[in-house]
């Protein structure tokens, strides 16, 4: 080659470079954060009872039923807050038959592109402070536990659960990631029951293989504290269970599905008992179908199906959704996917607990 086209060539290779080269900003270890938003004795042994509480639902030891409820995404820890002051109230009025855990998803898995979340991006402007996101995040979680209410949360990224897994309850595998080998792993390893989604297509097999995976111990690549890569030998999760979410616009919540479901469960030789999600596909996107869900599977629980454990419901203090606009947000409606309002919370939650008892 010529010395000039050398050059031309090197020239293209550095700008190419230069487009492709990623920048990283260090972020606090899992240690740094535990130690500065620090769980106490009394909360830990406030959450090693809720997970007990939660386990015996799903081991059907106590017959009340476990609802997962709040709102799809926290944008704002203030509505939260605010959310979760509500709930606590409203979770001992319905106690003897309900034992509702709080949603306080700061990760969101996207079909495409979109905001992932407080841990990602907490200003909500694409600068992606993630150290202030996982701060913030962690200290929301700390706050939800310290009023008394159980938390639950998708862990989606895998480094990410050692900064919040003492916090939480109860844990999903979203649909997205359910057949990801890394994530049945991070299950495998964790104190809290995990609820395995079906696909987005549908397919609820690939949450029972899940569930068959997540009872095994795996040696997985892992951090510890210090965000060190170490070889991780976990001991296996026997409290796991499918989540029945609906797939590409049709709903799986009605009876025939659950059957067979459970049905699949007992061949695999799995825990039978499920969880419903009221939200996504059984309510084909539109929040307002959530109630529909949930009474229905209500009803199938009251005539006789005591497999039917779990619900999950997407709710904020407003009803619906709104673009993340940053300066024009209202307080307390969802910016991802929409909601139903406290008050339909409430009553829902009320004719829950009526209906069961
Ligand atoms: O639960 C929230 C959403 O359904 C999920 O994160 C996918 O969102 P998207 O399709 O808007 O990206
Ligand atoms: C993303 C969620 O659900 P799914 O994985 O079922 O889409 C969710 O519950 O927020």
């Amino acid at each position: 080659m010529n010395a000039p086209a050398n050059a031309l060539n090197q020239a293209r290779n550095a700008i190419s470079l230069a487009s492709t080269a990623s920048v990283t900003t260090p972020l606090p270890t899992p240690a740094q954060l535990r130690h500065s938003v620090a769980v106490d004795a009394r909360l830990n042994q406030q959450i090693t009872q809720q997970r007990q509480a939660v386990h015996n639902i799903l081991s059907g030891h106590d017959d009340r039923m476990l609802i997962v409820v709040g709102p799809c995404s926290i944008h704002d820890p203030d509505s939260a807050l605010e959310y979760a002051d509500r709930l606590a109230v409203l979770s001992e009025q319905v106690s003897e038959r309900l034992l509702p855990v709080m949603r306080v998803y700061v990760e969101k898995p996207r079909t495409t592109v979109g905001w992932k979340g407080l841990a990602y991006d907490p200003d909500l402007n694409g600068s992606g402070d993630m150290a202030k996101g996982i701060t913030l995040s962690r200290e929301l979680m700390h706050a939800v536990a310290a009023r008394g209410l159980p938390v639950a949360t998708e862990l989606l990224q895998p480094m990410l659960a050692p900064y919040l897994d003492d916090l939480l309850s109860w844990v999903a595998i979203g649909a997205r990631t359910t057949e990801s080998q890394l994530h049945r792993e991070l299950a495998s390893d964790l104190a809290a029951a995990v609820g395995f989604k079906n696909a987005t297509s549908g397919d609820v097999r690939i949450a029972i293989d899940a569930m068959q995976a997540a009872a095994h111990g795996h040696q997985r690549f892992a951090q510890d504290g210090n965000g060190r890569p170490v070889m991780q030998q976990t001991a296996g999760n026997p409290y796991t269970h499918v989540v029945l979410r609906g797939g590409h616009g049709e709903p799986n919540y009605q009876a025939s599905h659950v059957q067979a479901t459970i049905k699949a469960l007992d061949q695999a030789g799995q825990n039978p008992r499920l969880m419903v999600d009221c939200s996504h596909a059984n309510a084909c996107k539109d929040h307002r179908r959530q109630s529909e869900v949930m009474l229905d599977v209500v009803a199938q629980r009251q005539s006789g199906n005591a497999n039917l454990v779990a619900l999950m419901l997407e709710s904020h203090l407003f009803e619906g959704k709104q673009p993340l606009t940053p300066n024009t947000l209202r307080y307390g409606v969802s910016v991802t996917d929409a909601c139903v309002s406290w008050e339909a919370t409430e009553r829902l939650l009320k004719t829950a607990a009526e209906r069961l008892s």
